[in-house]
């Protein structure tokens, strides 16, 4: 119990499975049933609601997240992550976690709804730092155990929030205005709404869009300072990735085509994925009484499920301690358990921007290792932040190796 909640913790991958596969209509994230928790922040968006309201919602953003749209991002994706790479100076330090925020943010706002304003960017980087900082005092279970925050530390949240807001209407406001199909996500809201009248509010687009850019970019900004911040720390690993680099680029930017001849960039994000999970818990409530492993448990109970906790569990992972990227080799790797391995989430409400993040988190690192090797920063404090996603407290500093690098980290395995 945490206060008078009932509360689950669930860590075996059956379990996953029963929660979010076998059984999701019996759940539901319980900041929707409380107003709590990320709803808050999030208000009607995908993330933040449930039932046949979900299920109308996921249907018409769908075709916005298909395959063959998001491929059609991957030369802004490497363009901008170029822009990035050529503003760094060889042998200086960058804080390479709010590095990637700016580029992931960057990229989701111009995929997404066509927007491209350094400033705006910059700015809007601030206000989810101040917003998503304050997420855990907030949460519907986790925020019980948590320290509260401070007066300060609230009111910067709020700050935040209302810079997030302006740019979100200020966003819809100017595409009316144009009043002209520009093919990204914007303007299918706004088709939607026009075509099917009652399906879509002003209120439901300012939340769906304000969910894409608070869930498209800060999962993949951790994502990419915590594998630039492993393969500082594991040399072999790194020196076999830039090898793969070299061969199938030798040099030159990455295009989508070349990613299927990229293996080991591929088993790096997975293996990264799996030992820093950037989403390291879910939850769900009950709607109805329930049966599992024995046990009855009662409607309104809260299940946590932690990616945190499966993706270490020895008897699956054999040595979850070690960051082993051989683990995913599609002919000598492990055979892993569905449940034991959910990154993205499973079954229904599985992460709607899956292939987008796996595209952007592959074009990235590799157009970024093409020129530097980021070696951590000596008497950098690396410790872990577990707010909404796992965020790496102190930022993380990085020294900006150029490819002499490569060919040292080369020779040295
Ligand atoms: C490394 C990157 C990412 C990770 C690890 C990640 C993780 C997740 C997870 C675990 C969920 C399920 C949450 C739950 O059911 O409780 C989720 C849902 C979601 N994600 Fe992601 N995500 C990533 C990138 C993205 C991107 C790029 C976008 C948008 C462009 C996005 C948008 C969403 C949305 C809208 C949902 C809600 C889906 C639904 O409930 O139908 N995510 N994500």
């Amino acid at each position: 119990m945490v206060g008078k909640q009932p509360v689950l913790l669930c860590f075996r991958p059956e379990h996953i499975r029963y929660f979010l596969v076998e059984n999701p209509r019996n759940f539901i994230k319980p900041g929707t049933a409380t107003g709590a928790g990320l709803k808050l922040f999030l208000g009607d968006g995908l993330l933040t609601i449930d039932g046949e309201q979900h299920r109308q919602q996921r249907r018409l953003v769908q075709p916005a997240f298909h395959k063959h749209r998001v491929d059609s991002y991957a030369t802004t994706m490497t363009r901008y992550a170029q822009e990035t790479v050529d503003s760094w100076q060889p042998g200086t330090v960058v804080n390479m976690a709010s590095e990637m925020q700016y580029l992931t943010l960057r990229i989701i706002t111009k995929t997404l709804f066509d927007v491209d304003s350094i400033e705006q960017t910059r700015q809007l980087g601030r206000a989810f730092d101040a917003v998503i900082s304050s997420g855990p005092q907030r949460s519907a279970v986790m925020g019980r155990l948590l320290p509260s925050f401070s007066a300060r530390q609230e009111r910067e949240r709020e700050e935040g929030a209302r810079v997030i807001d302006t740019f979100v209407y200020g966003l819809i406001e100017q595409r009316r205005k144009m009043n002209q199909d520009t093919g990204d996500v914007l303007s299918m809201l706004l088709a939607a709404q026009k075509n099917e009248p009652g399906s879509m509010s002003d209120k439901q687009i300012h939340d769906h869009v304000l969910t894409f850019v608070a869930a498209g970019h800060e999962t993949a900004q951790n994502t990419l300072a915590w594998t630039m911040y492993l393969l500082s720390q594991h040399p072999h690993v790194r020196a076999r990735l830039l090898a793969e680099l070299q061969t199938v680029l030798n040099g030159r930017v990455p295009t989508l085509e070349d990613l299927a001849q990229l293996p080991y960039l591929e088993a790096v994000i997975n293996e990264a994925w799996r030992f820093y999970p950037p989403a390291w818990r879910q939850a769900r409530m009950a709607i109805e009484d329930f049966e599992l492993d024995g046990y009855h448990i009662p409607a309104g109970t809260i299940a946590i499920l932690s990616q945190w906790v499966v993706h270490n569990l020895s008897d699956i992972w054999g040595d979850p301690e070690n960051f082993r990227p051989e683990r995913w080799d599609r002919q000598s790797g492990q055979q892993i358990p569905q449940g034991a391995y959910f990154p993205f989430g499973l079954g229904p409400r599985i992460c709607i921007g899956m292939p987008f993040a796996q595209l952007e988190t592959k074009l990235l690192l590799a157009t970024i290792l093409q020129r530097y090797v980021p070696q951590l920063a000596p008497g950098a404090r690396v410790v872990f932040q577990p707010l909404v996603t796992l965020r790496p407290r102190y930022g993380m500093p990085m020294h900006l190796d150029t490819n002499d690098t490569l060919t040292r980290a080369l020779q040295a395995v």
